[in-house]
């Protein structure tokens, strides 16, 4: 279907709510290491406000370069649990969104947005705690034109993102997990938080025998 300039792609699978809050408890780090240190969205993507984070399922726009149509059109099609990723080319003339849509994506029960490209009302999208990761901030607002897809894979980062992948995103970055290997994701890292807490009580150990 195509509406106004913008084409939009049917339903597909949301994650169960569940599962995104067993991924909720872990670090992308530890993620990342249980998904063959792959699927990482490359380090320039980045929270624009301090302690940013958040899991979803991928609602993917494409926008192109500089202009929002398709994010607004995005909107309706947001449901809870929903992580809003687009993909404005990297582009760092033009700020894709700001406060005001940030408040409409929480207010349609998303849980943050995910921005290949910059982003601009920094200050008071932190205050409003909506979790918002971007390549960077610029004032300069978007054009409204199109054209523009919602629901079709695209790429952030360099890593592809599906409609109904997991995505989850902290103060070290982002990364993407295909639905498929969502419970060999959460077997492995549950394994290696364990190795990571026997190796701080080890380092607790050591400090402990250098103080006596
Ligand atoms: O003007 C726009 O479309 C982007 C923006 O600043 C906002 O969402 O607050
Ligand atoms: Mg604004």
């Amino acid at each position: 279907m195509t509406q106004d300039n913008v084409r939009v792609t049917g339903a597909w699978e949301r994650a169960d709510g569940q599962v995104l809050d067993r991924f909720r408890r872990h670090s992308v780090a530890n993620l990342g290491d249980a998904l063959d240190r792959l699927n990482i969205v490359d380090g320039g993507i980045a929270p624009i406000w301090h302690g940013a984070k958040a899991v979803g399922t991928a609602l993917p726009i494409m926008t192109v370069a500089g202009d929002n149509k398709a994010v607004i059109a995005a909107l309706e099609h947001i449901r809870p649990g929903d992580i809003v990723v687009i993909n404005a080319f990297g582009y760092d003339g033009r700020a894709v969104i700001g406060d005001n849509l940030a408040q409409r994506f929480a207010a349609y029960g998303a849980v943050g947005a995910v921005v290949d490209g910059y982003v601009r009302d920094a200050a008071i999208i932190a205050e409003l705690g909506v979790p918002v990761f971007a390549r960077g901030l610029t004032p300069a607002g978007p054009f409204k034109n199109g054209p523009g897809a919602i629901g079709e894979p695209v790429a952030i980062g360099g890593v592809v993102v599906n409609p109904g992948d997991i995505v989850a995103a902290d103060g070290d970055g982002v990364i993407v997990i295909p639905p498929h290997r969502a419970q060999e994701a959460l077997t492995s890292v549950e394994e290696i938080v364990a190795r990571e807490a026997a190796l701080d009580a080890e380092a607790e150990a050591l400090r402990n025998a250098a103080a006596r």
